[in-house]
């Protein structure tokens, strides 16, 4: 007889997960099973996977052991592996959080993208330091059918080309004509943020993720908008001192993001556990191959 593998399901403003704890690192996670978890009919469904290990017992994180003790080996819901998730982050620590692993306040999550530290409010609410963005230099555009649009380049640890556009409908059905970009400005991949504005501080956008189609949020994306937004808008708090907010609506809700003084970016938002059981070991081995 199998016995099952633990899993939950969490989302962060409908970035969904599959939460997979593995404090040793023993469950074997492939490409093809972690496709076939985030599969919306034949899997469980979701964005990507949160697995969910001791950075001591995770070669990509045993350096980070004395700085966070959980490492969120995160992937996109195709099985490829991405530097950083924000929503995923966030989620990850709701998670530590609800197994009673660590206590309200502050903690430190090992990621590919370093350590993050993450706040978990009374109020819950959770924000992460999310690092400072690197806007590389160069044109970029991105296009869906008929459309083409100037795009920012924003890196948050990994890549975003953030595109204001008058409308975001405009962005078409991204899961039948996902956006197009040029690979030579990333060949390994992008994210693309179409944005609108809403007001002063307030932005609107969609998201077509790498490794998970269109997505109803996206952490490190509207990051990357804010950011993209400053900039458009006269606003470097690295120059001026001046901390910076954005809004930004997703389709799941809202995230705010500050960028401070000294460049660093905040994201606050809300993440939640849905429900938690057991996987079938005999079905994701069949599933994944
Ligand atoms: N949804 C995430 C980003 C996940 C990684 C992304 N798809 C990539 O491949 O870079 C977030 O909340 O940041």
């Amino acid at each position: 007889m199998s016995t099952g593998i633990a899993f939950l399901k969490g989302h962060g403003t409908e970035n969904d997960f599959v939460i997979v704890p593995d404090p040793e690192n023993a469950v074997e996670l492939s490409p093809a099973a972690v496709a076939a978890l985030c599969d919306r009919r034949a899997g469980i469904g979701g964005d990507g996977v949160l697995h969910v290990v001791r950075s001591a017992a995770h070669p990509e994180a045993r350096a980070m052991a004395a700085d966070a003790e959980w490492f969120m080996d995160y992937r996109n819901g195709d099985g490829s592996v991405a530097e950083m998730c924000g929503n995923g982050v966030r989620v990850f620590a709701r998670y530590l959080r609800h197994a009673g692993l660590v206590a309200e306040g502050d903690l430190a999550v090992a990621t590919r993208g370093g350590v993050k530290s993450v706040h978990i409010a009374k109020d819950g609410d959770i924000t992460v330091g999310m690092g400072r963005a690197r806007l590389p230099e160069g044109d970029v555009a991105v296009s869906v059918g008929p459309h083409v649009w100037p795009a920012r380049n924003v890196n948050m640890g990994n890549p975003h080309a953030v595109a204001f556009v008058d409308d975001l409908a405009d962005a078409g059905d991204l899961l039948s004509a996902p956006p197009f970009h040029p690979a030579a400005a990333y060949p390994d991949g992008v994210n693309v943020e179409f944005v609108v504005d809403r007001g002063p501080g307030h932005v609107a956008m969609r998201v077509h993720e790498r490794g998970s189609g269109e997505t109803r949020s996206c952490g490190t994306g509207a990051c990357a908008v804010a950011v993209a937004a400053a900039r458009r808008d006269g606003a470097d708090p690295a120059v001026t001192g001046t901390p910076v907010t954005y809004r930004v609506d997703v389709l799941g809700g809202t995230l705010v993001i500050t960028e401070r003084a000294d460049g660093e970016i905040e994201m606050t938002g809300p993440a939640v556990i849905v429900a938690e059981g057991e996987i079938d070991r005999e079905w994701l081995e069949t599933a994944a191959g």
